[in-house]
């Protein structure tokens, strides 16, 4: 057995995100967000799941809290649901929803949590949608008055700020793929709302400079590896395409203030081009203080002519995968963090999403997951590698603290430290809560 140490200030947390958690959906003045619309469309979500309790976090969140400090986590990722505060998406405040997210927060700082939050995990209003959504520019005006009202209001309790989690998501899998809400299948577009987030990002990071916030403001991108099948030239170029729809199409605006201009060629040869107006790019790439990375997994690329979008076809190595079908590809994380940092710099890092899906369930009132505490420990030593190999490492945020809504995939599908059960709304530590705990307490891996 050896042990692994981590930095003593190293940040553990857990995330977890609002439409996944907090029902309520219109409780309290809340408007409606595009993923209430969605997923009361009939087919869009399996069984035809939707948040309208969820794990009903809303009126349950001092629970939630009292097994958060059980845990023994330093920080809480959460999302604040946009429509709760602007239910028609601008104009006039909700204050019960400002309300509800003091008594949140002030909880939190009680039981000696930092809270982490994101201002926007995909639950767009739906009033906004209504003209254009992210396709409509005047959207990063909304976006930017939603942000400033939660700057100015949490001022000195919140300070950490994302201001966007999975731009990929928002763009590619919500208007390219169209598997999440909206539910668009337009590559112009899903380049058009990717630019549009990116503008709003900007702006807020500018924003929060001018206005002299304390804390720190930074974006969460979900980073993918594709290693090349082999090392013929097509496979390797197959592997950067693939690698780069993820990873450099959403970081190369934030650090060099352009597109990777091979991947704006190969989007011009699909019809569709990046739309940028004068100042966006020196906008976008206001420096940011963190990034969040949500890692999962990874894959071997081959090139595979006309295949798909890229040219390019996934080579299943024999991967073990987890319950919801993604490879475990902890090296992975590894490639993609000291490749990060060769390519854009030492920028401080926090993991804020990495997790598993294992759909365990309780027998005898204990939950044994031991594949999901398998797969934690063996990304948490690639992070060790990481930070052994020079990457500005700050903390890991697990995803997810409870089994939440899966999106798409409904209540199917479950990532939590703490089951779930959705029809009594019993909450029960699973085995990895107790183990990362342990590691929360010790700040080491034996391994
Ligand atoms: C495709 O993997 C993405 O990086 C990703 C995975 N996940 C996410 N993004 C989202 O940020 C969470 O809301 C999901 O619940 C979570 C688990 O699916």
């Amino acid at each position: 057995m050896s042990v692994i140490q981590f930095p003593k200030d190293f940040v553990w947390g857990a995330a977890t995100a609002s439409y996944q958690i907090e029902g309520a959906w219109n409780e309290d003045g809340k408007g409606l967000s595009i993923w209430d619309v969605f997923s009361h469309t009939p087919g869009k979500v399996v069984n035809g799941d939707n948040g309208d309790i969820a794990c009903d976090s809303y009126h349950r969140y001092e629970e939630d809290i009292a097994l958060m400090k059980e845990l023994g986590i330093k920080a809480y990722r959460f999302s604040i649901a946009w429509p709760r505060i602007y239910p028609q998406g601008s104009g006039e405040v909700n204050p019960k929803g400002l309300e509800y997210y003091h008594r949140f927060v002030d909880k939190l700082i009680e039981n000696g949590i930092e809270p982490y939050c994101t201002l926007y995990h995909w639950d767009l209003p739906q009033a906004l949608q209504e003209k254009g959504g992210w396709n409509n520019r005047e959207t990063i005006d909304a976006y930017l008055q939603y942000a400033e009202t939660m700057f100015k209001e949490f001022q000195g309790k919140i300070k950490y700020w994302i201001t966007f989690n999975e731009p990929w998501c928002v763009s590619m899998l919500s208007n390219y793929i169209g598997a999440h809400a909206p539910g668009n299948q337009d590559l112009q577009l899903a380049l058009d709302v990717a630019h549009h987030l990116f503008v709003a990002h900007g702006k807020t990071v500018r924003m929060f400079r001018e206005l002299g916030i304390e804390g720190q403001i930074g974006i969460a991108p979900n980073l993918y590896w594709y290693e090349p099948y082999s090392n013929r030239k097509e496979d390797v170029e197959a592997a950067r395409r693939k690698r780069a729809w993820y990873n450099e199409w959403f970081l190369d605006p934030l650090f060099k203030g352009s597109y990777p201009q091979f991947m704006v060629d190969w989007y011009k040869k699909k019809g569709a081009e990046v739309n940028i107006q004068p100042g966006d790019m020196e906008i976008i790439k206001e420096p940011i203080d963190f990034l969040g990375i949500n890692y999962y997994s990874g894959s071997l690329a081959r090139y595979k002519e006309n295949f798909e979008d890229f040219d390019c076809e996934e080579i299943d190595e024999g991967y073990e995968k987890t319950d919801i079908g993604w490879n475990i590809y902890p090296e992975g994380l590894y490639k993609t963090l000291t490749w990060l940092t060769e390519t854009y710099g030492p920028v401080p890092i926090y993991i804020t999403e990495n997790g598993a899906c294992y759909n365990d369930g309780p027998v005898d009132g204990r939950v044994r997951d031991q594949k999901r505490i398998d797969y934690l420990q063996k990304h948490i030593i690639q992070l060790n590698r990481c930070i052994q190999s020079g990457v500005n490492l700050k903390g890991y945020i697990t995803w997810s603290f409870m089994d939440n809504f899966e999106w798409a995939e409904g209540y199917s599908k479950r990532f939590g430290l703490v089951h779930v059960d959705y029809n009594t709304l019993k909450r029960t530590p699973k085995d990895s809560f107790y183990w990362y705990r342990h590691l929360v307490r010790t700040n080491w891996l034996d391994i």
